[in-house]
């Protein structure tokens, strides 16, 4: 074997050769004389040189992964759509040490789609660590702790419980999510206080639970995380720090659903503004003054709250305008004005949500890019909506009659309440056949109705 490799590589081969057997002397002089510490600290520098190669910079994580004597854990900030505390305590007690210990801190660049806040050398019970805070491609963060696999017992033993005990008392001061609601105009007292009422908002939706095909929900994901961690961006380009988001779609599609998901993945409070008991603009901007940072501003049925005329037609409206003997006056422009002017000039890190049964309805003025930076679909129930509701539902990743299920949901308009309403089960064990049988049969009959209408409408066209 040696002798063919020599014929083809010539003189080649004899240089190789000469190398590998110099390579090979100067690891065992090197095992032999020079002590542990300084090995690791070595191998350590070995496989920094290697991650710099182009080559090794676009596949390291995984031929790293392979040879390396290293090993690393990854704290991602969302995981499966849910916030990770772990990552959160790691961060907070990452900072703390920052802090008094700023010399170990270092920041550099990583590959294109990482950039790295920080990194720092950690020394525990004699294991040496680096930790990294990294950000990730679309807006993703992590902690990256880098270790030998030799210390996998000191880490995962005592280590990371520890470093999740030390973030954890500031953690635990984080902010509770609440719910507020505005109080009618006509039991306002003098203190702004008297404007909201608010509850602990304990709803457990999350953007896993939320039934829509995934690639829309992804997208959504991003927007809204890059939104909290764009301060910088939008102190560059002038711009206040707001996101307007347009929720439309059938009643029962999951706009109040993912409003909740968005409270809980940004850990924001929700104010959720009932225009119907607001008397005049001059209130519904002492309203929105006294909101906070860090907060969703919701309006549901803007259409049935504002009438594009400038007065309002609430479902509330013709009673209490009969009570009080005149006319509200929240008026559109009211509400353009803020969104564009005192908005601007008061708003940090606020988010804006309004919901609508009917686009059509709503006046282009409201709706244009700027106020609304992204229009949301919220449609009836696609197959991969349905998956994630079986999921919810019944802890069902498939079935045999999936498939009959798919092709109806092609056929029909169902939304995903009326699929989950199907799918409430007392006893899973026993029901997960019944109910699944129990929506077909209202799959079936619905599209039975709808194609009757159809044709009706057609002969009447
Ligand atoms: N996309 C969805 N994902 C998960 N659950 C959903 C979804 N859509 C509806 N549901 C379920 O149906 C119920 C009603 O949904 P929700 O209140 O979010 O609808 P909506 O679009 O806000 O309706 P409306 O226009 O009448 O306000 C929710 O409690 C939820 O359980
Ligand atoms: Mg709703």
């Amino acid at each position: 074997m040696g002798s063919i490799v020599k014929l083809v590589l010539g003189d080649n081969f004899t240089k190789i050769e000469s190398n590998i057997a110099g390579v090979f002397f100067f690891l065992k002089t090197f095992k032999r004389y020079f002590p542990q510490q300084l090995k690791i600290t070595i191998q350590q520098l070995f496989f920094n040189a290697i991650q710099q190669l182009p080559f090794f910079k676009k596949y390291s994580d995984k031929i790293l992964g392979l040879f390396s004597p290293y090993t690393q854990i990854r704290f991602r900030e969302i995981e499966e759509y849910r916030y990770n505390y772990a990552y959160a305590a790691i961060k907070t007690y990452l900072g703390a040490k920052v802090n008094s210990e700023v010399k170990n801190l270092k920041g550099s660049q990583l590959k294109q789609n990482k950039s790295l806040d920080l990194k720092r050398e950690e020394e525990y019970e004699g294991v040496k660590m680096w930790w990294e805070l990294l950000n990730c491609a679309k807006g993703k963060k992590m902690c990256r702790l880098t270790f030998h696999r030799s210390d996998w017992e000191v880490v995962t033993g005592s280590y990371l419980s520890y470093v999740v005990e030390e973030g954890k008392p500031v953690e635990a001061r984080k902010k509770k999510v609440k719910l507020f609601i505005n109080n009618p105009s006509w039991n306002w007292k003098s203190k702004t206080k008297n404007l909201w009422s608010s509850i602990d908002f304990e709803h457990p939706a999350t953007f896993e639970t939320v039934a829509m095909d995934r690639e829309k929900k992804d997208e959504i994901v991003y927007d809204l995380l890059a939104f909290r961690d764009g301060k910088e961006y939008y102190d560059k380009i002038g711009k206040a720090w707001k996101r307007g988001y347009l929720l439309y779609g059938p009643p029962g599609t999951g706009k109040s659903t993912m409003i909740a998901a968005m409270a809980n993945l940004m850990n924001y409070s929700i104010y959720d503004l009932e225009l119907t008991s607001i008397e005049n603009n001059w209130e519904l901007k002492k309203l929105l003054i006294a909101t906070t940072s860090k907060s969703i501003i919701v309006i549901e049925d803007i259409d049935c709250s504002l009438d594009l005329t400038g007065e309002r037609k609430g479902k509330e409206e013709s009673k209490k305008s009969d009570r009080e003997g005149k006319k509200s006056a929240v008026t559109l422009s009211g509400l353009l004005n803020f969104i564009d002017g005192i908005w601007s000039a008061c708003g940090q890190e606020r988010i804006l949500v309004f919901t609508t049964n009917h686009l059509g309805k709503l006046d282009q003025a409201l709706i244009r890019r700027g106020r609304m930076d992204m229009p949301i679909e919220l449609s009836y129930c696609t197959f991969d909506a349905f998956k994630i509701l079986a999921k919810n539902y019944l802890n069902l990743d498939s079935h045999l009659l999936f498939r009959k299920i798919a092709s109806l949901l092609e056929e029909t308009k169902v939304t995903p309440a009326d699929v989950a309403e199907n799918l409430m089960v007392k006893d899973r064990q026993t029901e997960v056949d019944g109910s699944l049988k129990g929506l077909i049969r209202t799959l079936e009959k619905m599209k039975w109705s709808q194609k009757t209408k159809a044709d009706e409408q057609q002969k009447e066209d």
